[in-house]
């Protein structure tokens, strides 16, 4: 079969000169050269290249396996994990499964409740959640490469102590799955050690591109859904964009076209859909391109919006706003239900026009009535479709974004496969949070923590102390100003600041009055430390 994803960019057409378009061709054959012949920057993380075809067929069945004895012995399958490893499976779930999925009686369920939960550090979500468990049987599945990432550690400490203390430390063991590195980590010896069923994260795939390997797969295969499709899908459409012809490759089509764009001053893409269920499919595509493409100074910034409720609170900003965004729509030919407006006898809305209409058709005029009004505004459009929402092309649409955001990252010169920004916020909190080895970090933060309270940006600083035109200040840090007097150098915050001012301020009256010879009594110029 073949995956019949469609690609439009008809809209954005007028946007980007045909010559600007052309000579990205030879680009996009050099970044797929790089891709497939695992010659560019992160080529240690290209696996998920060709894992539809290579993926371990022993451990899937595994998955089934594990997912069967979940389904009928928990009512609830908390997944724990944070980014990749998560948001995969979250959007997978929701456009397969029913809107209310949790909420449905179980009669009407073809699975247990799914929480994800670990991919936040809030004490109000997490209890609120373990209310839900009162009273029901649960699995957890952690997911977590690294094994030590902060948020699902801590839900996993919290949630492993429920289970144990509900069916005690042995009969726990059993609901909990663990899908992490094969040799390496905290998980993986924790699991070892204690006897925890595993899977594994390969070495090559990184968190973002995981959603098809034992990550994703585990808690779909629970939620019911059509492992085989899903798989399927994207076997055939690693199979299509395989072709290095730009003209040939939709998938290579968007990532120029964004690319074209991307240089004409258009630096934020907005993943739309017309359909709720796709709101996390748009959570998992800003990871995978903010995380892939954000990095030396460059990037298109990925945004996301669900019409047609955003028309109603970014429509304004998108239709007149800065003119430094595009839009993205994927889109379902065929809703997989739908439904017809109803007529009212006396129309005080005044709709009665639609009376009979299905619903999806009104759903379509909305849509193309926002990309008219939307191009004529300045933003150009682009629309991915599948012809339904199934399994079978879903997985077709992530494999179509997963190499689309690879051939793009390379476009743009960045590695895009390696995510060290991330770090930063994460020293800085673990060194706050006093972890053992940040101990000088934690001093310096704190300092500036500290500075922070009393910052002033220099030009403040100098009118608010009324500083004699000798100065030279000049600002060196958040908080932290230098100043220059006299050849002396002071590296200070205000208040320090205010302090040796009020101390020149005494040895200017001093030597004023020792000038008239009127030298106050109460006069005490005192030694600074
Ligand atoms: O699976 P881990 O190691 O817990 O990491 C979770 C997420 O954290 C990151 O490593 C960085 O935020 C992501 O790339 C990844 O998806």
């Amino acid at each position: 079969m073949n995956q019949a994803i469609r690609f439009d960019y008809s809209n954005a057409r007028t946007f980007v000169k045909p010559h600007e378009w052309e000579q990205l061709a030879p680009a996009i054959g050099q970044a797929h050269e790089m891709l497939h012949k695992r010659t560019g920057p992160g080529r240690d993380y290209l696996g998920w290249v060709d894992w539809p075809e290579r993926y371990d067929r022993a451990e899937y069945e595994r998955i089934r396996q594990a997912a069967a004895r979940i389904s009928s012995d928990s009512d609830v399958l908390l997944v724990i994990g944070i980014g990749g490893s998560y948001l995969g499976a979250k959007a997978v779930l929701d456009i397969l499964g029913h809107s209310f999925y949790n909420l449905l009686p179980k009669s009407k369920r073809r699975s247990p409740e799914i929480y994800f939960v670990g991919n936040n550090i809030s004490p109000v979500y997490i209890s609120h959640l373990m209310d839900v468990l009162e009273g029901k049987d649960a699995s957890i599945n952690v997911i977590s490469k690294s094994g030590t990432t902060t948020e699902p550690a801590i839900a996993f400490r919290l949630f492993r102590n429920w289970l144990e203390k509900k069916y005690g430390r042995e009969k726990a063991k059993e609901r909990i799955y663990i899908t992490t590195d094969k040799s390496r980590g905290a998980l993986k010896k924790l699991a070892d050690e204690e006897g925890y069923e595993t899977f594994v994260i390969p070495d090559d795939i990184g968190g973002r591109y995981s959603v098809l390997t034992a990550v994703g797969l585990l808690p779909i295969a629970v939620s019911g859904a059509d492992m085989d499709a899903l798989m399927q899908g994207a076997a055939d459409a690693r199979e299509q964009y395989m072709v290095m012809d730009l003209h040939e490759n939709p998938c290579y089509q968007y990532a120029a076209i964004r690319n074209a764009l991307y240089r004409k001053g258009k630096m934020v893409e907005l993943l739309v859909s017309y359909e709720p269920q796709f709101r996390f499919f748009a959570e998992w595509w800003k990871q995978l391109f903010g995380e892939s493409e954000g990095k030396d100074g460059k990037g298109i910034f990925p945004a996301s919006a669900e019409f047609s409720a955003d028309l109603h609170s970014l429509g304004q900003y998108i239709q007149d706003g800065m003119r430094h965004l595009f839009e993205t729509t994927v889109s379902v030919t065929k809703p997989a239900i739908d439904m017809t407006v109803q007529g009212d006898p006396d129309d005080v809305d005044g709709l009665n026009f639609l009376t009979g209409k299905h619903m999806g058709f009104v759903n379509k005029k909305a849509f193309e009535g926002t990309v008219l009004a939307h191009v004529a505004g300045g933003v150009p459009n682009l629309l991915i479709e599948i012809p339904e929402a199934t399994a079978y092309h879903v997985g077709g649409l992530i494999y179509f974004f997963e190499k689309a955001c690879g051939i793009s990252g390379y476009l743009l010169g960045v590695n895009p496969f390696d995510q060290p920004g991330v770090e930063a916020y994460k020293a800085n909190m673990f060194a706050l949070l006093g972890k053992p080895g940040y101990e000088e970090q934690k001093a310096e933060l704190e300092a500036r923590l500290r500075d922070n309270k009393t910052y002033l940006t220099v030009a403040e600083t100098a009118a608010y102390l009324e500083l004699p035109e000798t100065f030279i200040l000049e600002k060196i840090s958040q908080g932290r100003i230098r100043a220059v007097h006299d050849g002396n150098e002071y590296l200070i915050n205000k208040d320090q600041f205010k302090h040796h001012l009020e101390e020149m301020r005494k040895l200017r009256e001093y030597e004023e009055a020792a000038r008239h010879e009127t030298i106050p009594e109460s006069y005490d110029v005192k030694d600074e430390d």
